[in-house]
């Protein structure tokens, strides 16, 4: 009988542009790099196809957010690690889906990347920051609507303070911790 890795969800919650999905990535890669069977379920890429039907209405990024969850719930049941890095701006919608892992026995990691609105606004990586201010967008999380902070996250990356290579360490660190990696 062979010895199988344990999945998880690791959900990576934060405003625009605080660079969960960079993170994800970069983490992901080195724990590829050692072997394990990792997947980055990334907010957009899923908005673009399976998710497509979806807005940012309270409703849909609710909709969104547990759809995700469930895909990463299907892959950690099959010894995957299943980062997502998704805005998911409510808490509700993020402890659901820990209450969900928690009654399949299932790791779910909350992790917060915590760059404030100012350092978000400034990389701007979609252009969302500058459309807002424009007029030609409405609803942006963080700045006309609304971003709820993890009361009690697995960790905090400090994207705005290190380099993406050390919150990607400490990202893997905590799996290790966790002995998911
Ligand atoms: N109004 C508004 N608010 C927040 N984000 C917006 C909005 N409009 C478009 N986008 C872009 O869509 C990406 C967020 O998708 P998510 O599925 O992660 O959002 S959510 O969890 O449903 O809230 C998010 O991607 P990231 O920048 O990678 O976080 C944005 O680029
Ligand atoms: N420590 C860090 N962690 C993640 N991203 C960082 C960090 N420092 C700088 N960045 C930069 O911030 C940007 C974050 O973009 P992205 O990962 O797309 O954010 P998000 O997925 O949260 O919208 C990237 O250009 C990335 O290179």
């Amino acid at each position: 009988m062979t010895h199988e890795s344990p999945g998880a969800t690791i959900w990576l919650t934060g405003l625009p542009s605080a660079g969960k999905t960079t993170v994800a990535l970069a983490a992901a890669e080195r724990l590829r790099a050692g072997g394990r069977r990792v997947e980055v379920l990334d907010g957009d890429e899923i908005r673009a196809f399976l998710s497509a039907d979806l807005g940012f209405s309270r409703a849909d990024r609710a909709t969104q957010v547990a759809r995700v969850g469930w895909i990463a719930r299907l892959l950690a049941r099959n010894g995957v690690l299943a980062f997502a890095p998704l805005v998911s701006p409510y808490a509700a919608d993020r402890d659901a889906l820990r209450t969900a892992s928690d009654a399949e026995g299932l790791p779910f990691l909350e992790v917060y990347a915590a760059a404030p609105v100012e350092v978000c606004a400034d990389r701007d990586v979609k252009g969302l920051y500058a459309g807002q201010r424009a007029g030609a967008v409405t609803g942006l999380t963080g700045v006309d609507a609304p971003y709820e902070v993890p009361a009690a996250p697995d960790l905090v990356v400090k994207t705005h303070e290190e380099p993406v290579a050390a919150s990607a360490a400490h990202l893997v660190a905590l799996l290790a911790d966790r002995g998911l990696a």
